[in-house]
């Protein structure tokens, strides 16, 4: 994104997070502010083969060997088919299956399942969540989501900020055309219901960073639902005083295909339904409808499933047996 620090200042006066972008937290001061505390990264993958490795070998060689700002980088294999596990193993992180963490539990499935077992299989007092998929990573990703929380105690939360374009067949990059279910659906639910996190550039974006503490007392819904609830269920926990986002610049990622983008948009409503009931807001008398019935090209109909679920608060489980 090309920042205009002036239009910053505006979303925060305006709407609240803190602002910040990712020049303003140079990895040097970020690791005198460090002192004691202890870091780990999460990286959540589902058949990352083409990206996983490159990721965690920038993280390792830019933030644990020439300057030791991260403690463990942690890659929760997602019931991968591909060289995912081996691929990450040798760039240097700990690979965890997420059906063996916590594994006395009924596995669950999909992305929020595979960031709250990446959070019970880590150790690290801040945590840092990035995907898998990211096609121009660099180290300011993780130190720049690290800033406000090595700086300002009083922050719990830290969400990216950056604009997204959509990558053509063709392998172009259009400006602003990435986050389609963004713009088409958290935008709009978020600025209907909970107005106050709409100064969030990217609410549904995968990386974000926040502490140990926070993270173990909020849910985590499964699937895709996760990035939602979580911004919500913090808004609640932790008043959006203690949350704050940074510009990142540009995130480039794989896209998915249109059905799947429905199924996603779907587990987001289902999610944030959840919460308004949860929250008193709404009354349903019968519980929304999960499945969602697509149509191809080729004319053929299929009934796919949205449903989300949930994890408790991690802090709420007794810790037996984490892998
Ligand atoms: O069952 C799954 C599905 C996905 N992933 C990983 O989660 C990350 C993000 O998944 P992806 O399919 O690339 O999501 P996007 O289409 O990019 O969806 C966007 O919107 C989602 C909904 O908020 C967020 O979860 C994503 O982080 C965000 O990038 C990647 O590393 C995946 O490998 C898993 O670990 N397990
Ligand atoms: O975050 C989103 O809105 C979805 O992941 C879709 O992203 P895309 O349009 O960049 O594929």
């Amino acid at each position: 994104m090309e920042t205009d620090l002036r239009a910053l200042a505006k979303v925060q006066e305006w709407y609240g997070p803190h602002s910040s972008v990712a020049a303003e937290w140079p990895v040097d001061a970020l690791l005198l502010a460090k002192g004691r505390a202890t870091v780990s990264v999460i990286l959540p993958a589902r058949d990352e083969e083409r990206t996983v490795g490159d990721i965690v070998g920038v993280i390792r060689r830019d933030l644990v060997e020439r300057a030791p700002l991260v403690d463990e980088i942690i890659v929760v294999d997602s019931n991968s088919t591909d060289t995912t596990a081996a691929r990450a193993a040798a760039a240097g992180a700990r690979v965890v299956v997420q059906d063996a963490v916590l594994a006395h539990l009924p596995p669950l499935t999909g992305k929020g399942e595979a960031l709250w077992k990446g959070l019970a299989a880590s150790s690290g007092e801040l945590i840092v969540f990035v995907d898998a998929d990211l096609r121009n990573f660099g180290a300011h990703f993780v130190s720049g989501l690290l800033g406000p929380l090595l700086f300002d105690k009083r922050i719990q939360f830290v969400k990216a900020a950056y604009e997204r374009p959509f990558t053509g067949a063709d392998g172009v990059l259009s400006r602003g055309g990435g986050g389609r279910v963004t713009e088409l659906v958290a935008r709009p639910l978020l600025n209907m219901f909970w107005p106050e996190l709409a100064g969030f550039v990217q609410p549904l974006g995968g990386e974000y960073a926040a502490r140990r503490e926070a993270l173990e007392k909020v849910p985590f819904v499964t699937e895709y639902g996760v990035e939602f609830g979580l911004l919500v269920d913090l808004l609640e926990l932790v008043g959006l005083d203690a949350m704050a986002q940074v510009d990142l610049g540009v995130r480039v990622h794989g896209h998915q295909a249109m059905p799947a983008l429905g199924r996603m948009a779907g587990q987001i409503i289902l999610t944030a339904w959840s919460r308004l009931e949860r929250q008193g807001r709404v009354l349903s008398a019968i519980p929304p409808e999960h499945r969602l019935l697509q149509f191809g090209l080729d004319g053929q109909a299929d009934l796919v499933d949205m449903a989300v679920a949930e994890r408790p608060p991690l802090a709420s489980l007794a810790i037996e047996g984490v892998a």
